[in-house]
């Protein structure tokens, strides 16, 4: 089993006692970020060391330019010594999500690839059927593959019979920030793949999404625009962390069953007699 520690910029009480696994590779932080849409690269490798995050996601299409720009890019990525997820951001075919996997697997030298077909515009959520396609051709090739899928059973038991060992159902559309919007599927979803590792991805606005998120015993959450977009990337970062781990050791403490009705917290028995 391969491990990564965490980058250790941000202290954690569970980092390395709590550790999640993605195809065989332990990873520290539960919170996998991003890196599009930063205001500067300077901000952008400032909020990746806040969040903690061993894992970051790129896209082969800012890559693909091979310009400077993308070479400074990956060296500081390289410098910031976190895993590459490279994604298929915007690919809308199984040609072209194929296609551009293998090239992110030639530039980034990872057999890791988050898949994305996508299906619609509007929500751009995604193409189950070319996404299924496409996760069985990438699985067969050796690819570890994490696809951006919804919510849906049947989609993800397909998913899982093309070889996918990983689910990333969204929260809401991608850059929407609403946070999770099913919540009733997302917790059947964790009900029912008890052992697959499951990572809420896109549409997470606040913290508290999250850690709601995590709360539901999710493994991780991927995020980035809610960074991306703060005022101030870098403290929103560091707050994305602190709520993953507070939603984690939260799910970890056991909560309390939820009633309909109201019991009293303070006892009752042998309480003063005011009055008589
Ligand atoms: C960066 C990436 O992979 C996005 O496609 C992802 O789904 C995040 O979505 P948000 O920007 O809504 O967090």
């Amino acid at each position: 089993m391969d491990a990564i520690t965490s980058n250790n910029l941000t202290t954690s009480t569970l980092a390395g006692a709590d550790p999640v696994e993605f195809y065989g590779t332990q990873v520290a932080s539960r919170l996998l970020l991003g890196t599009a849409q930063y205001p500067s690269p300077a901000i952008l490798a400032e909020a990746i060391r806040a969040s903690g995050s061993d894992i970051v996601t790129v896209s082969l299409r800012r890559e693909s330019g091979a310009a400077k720009a993308g070479q400074s890019f990956w060296q500081l990525i390289r410098d910031l010594g976190v895993k590459v997820l490279p994604n298929t951001a915007g690919c809308k075919t199984v040609k072209e999500a194929v296609t551009t996997a293998e090239m992110a697997r030639d530039l980034f030298d990872t057999p890791w690839v988050k898949l994305e077909v996508i299906g619609e515009d509007d929500t751009l959520q995604p193409d189950v059927f070319g996404l299924v396609e496409a996760a069985r051709i990438l699985s067969r090739d050796g690819f570890q593959v994490f696809p951006y899928t919804t919510e849906d059973l049947v989609v993800a038991e397909k998913l899982i019979s093309a070889g996918c060992e990983v689910l990333m159902p969204w929260g809401a559309p991608i850059g929407s920030g609403r946070g999770l919007n099913n919540p009733y599927g997302l917790r059947s979803m964790r009900a029912h793949f008890p052992g697959i590792p499951l990572v809420v991805d896109a549409g997470v606005g606040l913290p508290s999404h999250a850690a709601m998120a995590m709360e539901l015993g999710y493994d991780a959450v991927l995020l980035n625009t809610a960074v991306a977009k703060a005022g101030d990337p870098v403290r929103m970062a560091r707050a994305f962390a602190r709520a993953i781990e507070a939603g984690r050791e939260g799910l970890l403490a056991d909560p309390m069953e939820t009633r309909d009705m109201a019991a009293p917290s303070t006892p009752v028995m042998g309480r003063a007699a005011f009055g008589q």
